[in-house]
Formats: C-alpha cells, structure tokens, sequence
C-alpha cells in the first residue's frame, strides 16, 4: 500500500509512515500493571485473589497470541483509514461463546465480514481492512453488575466466558476460566490463520491484493489484558478498545491504554463532550500519531447532527487525526414487548448515514463501520420484514449470549444499503 503524504489534507508535511509511532511513555511513569492503583470502572470482584494472581502468572508465561508485526501492519491501516484513504470494518458477537470456537461458525463470520469488506470497497473506492470481534471478546460490562433470579436469589450478571457462564448456577467468577479464554482466543487465532486467503481487486487500479483478518475484543478485564502485554503491546488481539463505561479519564483502563503501541478504539456516547474527547485523545496518544486512536461512536439514532459537530470540531483544533467510527448498535438497543433486547436495521441504517454525512460536512471521514453480528441466520433484531410479529420472530432462534446481533442476511442488507446511499452521495457531487 503506498504510504500517503498528509500535508495537502492536515499541513503537515511529513508522510503516515513517519508519524505512526510517535507514542511514547515515560517509562517511569507506566508499566502494564500501573492501572492497578486507578479505580477500575466493571472489575470482576473475585472471591479467590491469590488464584486469580495465579492465573496471572501463568498467562504471563504463554505465547502471543499476534505477533507485534501484525499490530503496526493494522496501525499502518488505520492511519490510512484516518486520513480519507482507506476503510474499516469490524464486527462479530456481542460476546463470543466458548462453544463457538468451531470451524463453520467461525468461517460464517468470517466470510461475512469479507464480503461486506467487498461491498464497501466498491462503493467507497479505498482499500477496506477487516477487523473481527473474533478471537478474545470473552469479557463483558454490564448495566446492572448483579441479577435478582425468579427464585430470589442474587448472582452476578453474566459477564463473558473468561468470567463466568451465562447458567445462572455457574455465575461466581472464576479465574481459572481466562486460561480457558487464552485457549479458545489461540483455537480461534489457528483456524483464522488456516483460512483460505481471501484475495479481492483494489478498487482503485484492480490489481489484486491479500488481505488478512485483523482481531480485536474490548479491554473490559485488567488483569488478562495486562497479563498478556509485552513491551508495550498487547499480544492478545491487534487492536483493543475501551468501552462506554470504562473510559473515565482517570480510571484504570485508560491508564493501561495509555502506554500500548497497539492502535486503541474508545466507544463514544451521546453524553461525550468536546472536551472530554480531547483530554482523552491528550492522553492516549501524540498528535503526531495518525489513526493511533478510533473513536467509535455509538449515540444511537438522531443524535449525531447535534452531539458530533462540536466533538469534530475541538478534535480537529486539537490537532489529533483519529479514526472516527460508527457503532450503530449500541446507542439503538432496546426492549420488545415482552422484554426481549433487539435493535432495527433501519435504525442502525440511520444512525450510519446520518453520522457519514455529518463528517462530510465537518470536512472529516467516516473510516470504519463497527457493528454486532454473526455469520448465521439468528432472529435477535428486527427489520421491516418482519414488521407487526416482533416477538414471534425473536422467539424463533435468539442465541445471542448478550446484546442482539445482526443475522447474515441482515449485515449483508445494512452494509449494501449504506454502500448504495454513500453511492448516491458521491453521483451527486459529481454532477
Ligand atoms: O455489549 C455491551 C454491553 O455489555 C451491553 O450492552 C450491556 O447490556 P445490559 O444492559 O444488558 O447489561
Ligand atoms: C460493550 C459494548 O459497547 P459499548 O461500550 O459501546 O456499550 C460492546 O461493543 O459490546
Ligand atoms: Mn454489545
């Protein structure tokens, strides 16, 4: 991929290969473990600590599940993405499950990704980087921390495989299930790595080019994260990002992400500020450091004309060039009738268009889309086809262990859907 010079779009006149590891960290001042004398928003309150240390250890001895090659290959790609050349999309679970680590499930959400990855390309022009929530989304946060039972009795909530089972008998954390996590990520990371190639023509001079499977998970469990950190990378993904309720300015996970050379994601929703982005961009990386950061914005429908203009505007004075995403899952959950978490494709749609074309107005860029799905035809949310039986469909194969995640064909529809609007953007430019 040709190395893009930024100064005709940002005035800086040196080129993204230069700039891309200007990230630095006082090593006095941050190690992996500092975030332990922070306050972690959504730790997992484990009864037996000396074991979880145990655990600890012992991942600390295993191997990397990526290799630090593949980090700066994905930062190289998102810096592009940041800067109008290039384009991402991420997705998978809400929360992966053990016992999806299968060769057909996996390939299913692999394919998917892949030929959305090719639909986009078409319509956007720019090289597309796929990023699965494959391989490690094994923890995760939740509104509520505990849950009443019908019976009375409360247990934790479920917070993810490497924490505990979604069987309401099995919810007491327990350590030994991020060795199990660890296991499953380096199955999953085998079979990826054993996938066919997928080989797709660069849009814009059709020649062909490979292209390989990013992984990613949310940094919601400090202890795992920072077990598997070496030498400022996190080897348990290629990227990580920081959730919406774990990105306190002054809390641990932003702390430990603070010092990685991976590329960083942190969800954005409608109560961010301008200023607070900023700080947080101050803290994570250089502003030398193009696409180090991906802001996902999650604001949920009709939000983003007001909420995002200010925020574009503080980043751009504060001259960071982030990678903006969209999420547009999270800001648009709610609950049916009968008590049922979905979301509507139409709704997501409209979150994705309205946010695209806030940033081309802004004069900045949407470089990725990020969203809940999987490779199999599950009924978790709704779409105008299946208008005025909204319970009946999610009662016929809801698996999600979570949050609802798009059906195959559903993904499919959302991304040809945007890929067609941005199409009909760019037509009317032309004229
Ligand atoms: O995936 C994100 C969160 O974990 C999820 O939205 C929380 O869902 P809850 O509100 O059911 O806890
Ligand atoms: C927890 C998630 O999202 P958010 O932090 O945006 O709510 C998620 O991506 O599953
Ligand atoms: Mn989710």
């Amino acid at each position: 991929m040709a190395t893009p010079e930024v100064k005709s779009l940002f005035d800086v006149s040196v080129t993204t290969k230069e700039i891309i590891f200007r990230d630095e960290v006082d090593p006095s001042e941050w190690t992996a473990d500092s975030w332990t004398s922070k306050v972690a928003a959504q730790a997992v309150q484990y009864a037996d600590i000396d074991g979880l240390r145990q655990t600890c250890s012992l991942l600390r001895e295993l191997p990397p599940l990526v290799s630090d090659w593949e980090v700066d290959q994905l930062r190289e790609r998102l810096s592009h993405a940041a800067l109008g050349s290039g384009f991402i999309i991420q997705g998978g679970d809400c929360a992966e499950s053990f016992a999806d680590v299968k060769w057909d499930i996996v390939k299913r959400k692999v394919d998917l990704l892949f030929a959305q990855s090719q639909i986009l390309e078409e319509a956007l022009q720019v090289p597309t980087t796929v990023i699965g929530r494959i391989a490690g989304q094994f923890a995760k946060p939740r509104s509520n921390l505990f849950e009443t039972l019908p019976s009375g009795e409360v247990v934790h909530a479920f917070r993810g495989h490497n924490v505990n089972s979604e069987d309401p008998s099995e919810r007491e954390p327990d350590h030994r299930r991020l060795l199990l996590g660890y296991m499953y990520s380096a199955a999953a990371q085998r079979m990826l790595r054993k996938m066919p190639l997928h080989l797709t023509s660069h849009a814009s001079d059709g020649k062909k080019v490979e292209f390989s499977l990013f992984t990613s998970h949310e940094a919601l469990h400090l202890p795992y994260e920072a077990s598997l950190t070496h030498n400022r990378y996190n080897l348990s993904a290629t990227t990580i990002w920081l959730g919406e309720r774990t990105r306190q300015l002054d809390g641990a996970h932003i702390e430990y992400a603070r010092g990685l050379r991976n590329p960083i994601g942190v969800k954005l929703g409608p109560t961010a500020t301008p200023e607070g982005v900023v700080a947080l961009l101050n803290v994570l990386a250089d502003p030398m450091a193009v696409g180090k950061v991906t802001l996902i914005t999650r604001l949920g429908r009709g939000r983003a004309q007001t909420v995002l203009p200010p925020i574009i505007d503080a980043v751009r004075r504060s001259g960071h060039i982030p990678l903006w995403m969209s999420d547009p899952c999270h800001g648009n959950t709610f609950s049916s009738p009968s008590g049922i978490k979905t979301r509507r494709l139409e709704e997501m749609l409209a979150e994705l268009k309205e946010t695209y074309t806030v940033h081309q107005a802004c004069g900045s860029f949407l470089g990725g889309i990020h969203i809940e799905q999987t490779g199999d035809n599950v009924t978790e949310c709704l779409d105008e086809t299946v208008m005025g039986r909204d319970d009946e469909y999610l009662g016929t194969c809801y698996q999600s262990l979570c949050d609802p995640r798009l059906s195959r064909d559903q993904a499919i529809r959302l991304i040809e859907e945007f890929a067609n609007f941005v199409r009909a953007v760019k037509g009317r430019e032309r004229e």
